[in-house]
């Protein structure tokens, strides 16, 4: 469970909060999806949870605060733009987090998702010599090969082909089942529609909605997300 508690982020040179007396939850076996406009505070909240960044509130995971080291082994962090170490191979930076983590038997995890994200031959290659979408893929290869019991993904699918956005989807839904609390922030409201558990919808730093599965009735996330957006706009 990630637990948000009267999250504010001020940015010095910023007159109004980036992210304002925001609180929500992202339950174990659930799917929580972090939508909003450009601006509206999702990778600022995202890179809060995972203590990147100073601000003010509570933040806890899986029942630890999020500054704490039992936190810090139990969440997997997809950022929205890779950060790998260009000059180790793919091989190399999978050691390197193994080691780091201090996980046992990590390298048969490491074969199934090279595996799953098409990854096999390239893992003799340095982080630098892949592609867009290989990079990502290796990111979210590393979140995952630490086992999480929380995965927090800052646009999941940005630079994927179609083949590697459903065999991510499938895994999503593969590892809520198996009890992983997941937040996905994401722009490609259609992509996540078929696997969203609760929705929370942030507009200027704020959240201004929050759905749950079955309670959008006739309506799909995306009419429910351009309806409310407007109406805060208005
Ligand atoms: N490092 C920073 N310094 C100052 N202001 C920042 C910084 N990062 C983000 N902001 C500001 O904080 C606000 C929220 O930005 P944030 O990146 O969290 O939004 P977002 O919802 O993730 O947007 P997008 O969908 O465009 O990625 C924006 O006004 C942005 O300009």
């Amino acid at each position: 469970m990630i637990e948000v508690k009267n999250l504010t982020k001020h940015y010095s040179l910023l007159e109004s909060p980036a992210v304002k007396d925001v609180s929500f939850c992202a339950k174990e076996g659930k799917i929580t999806i972090l939508l909003g406009p450009n601006g509206a505070g999702k990778s600022t909240t995202i890179k809060s949870i995972v203590n990147l960044l100073n601000y003010q509130g509570e933040i806890n995971i899986c029942g630890y605060p999020n500054s704490s080291l039992e936190a810090k082994k139990s969440f997997g962090y997809v950022p929205e733009v890779p950060v790998l170490y260009d000059l180790l191979t793919v091989d190399e930076t999978i050691h390197f987090i193994g080691k780091s983590y201090r996980l046992q038997n990590y390298g048969k995890t490491a074969e199934e998702y090279l595996e799953l994200f098409d990854l096999t031959k390239q893992r003799k290659k340095l982080a630098k010599e892949l592609s867009k979408g290989m990079r990502q893929k290796l990111s979210m290869l590393l979140a995952l090969l630490i086992q999480p019991k929380a995965l927090l993904v800052d646009e999941p699918m940005v630079g994927l082909d179609p083949a590697s956005i459903e065999a991510v989807l499938q895994l999503f839904v593969r590892l809520k089942e198996a009890g992983t609390s997941i937040l996905i922030s994401t722009h490609i409201i259609d992509v996540v529609n078929e696997i969203w558990d609760c929705a929370y919808i942030m507009q200027q730093g704020e959240i201004v909605r929050e759905i749950h599965r079955g309670e959008e009735g006739s309506e799909t996330l995306k009419q429910i997300f351009f309806e409310t957006t407007a109406e805060e706009k208005a």
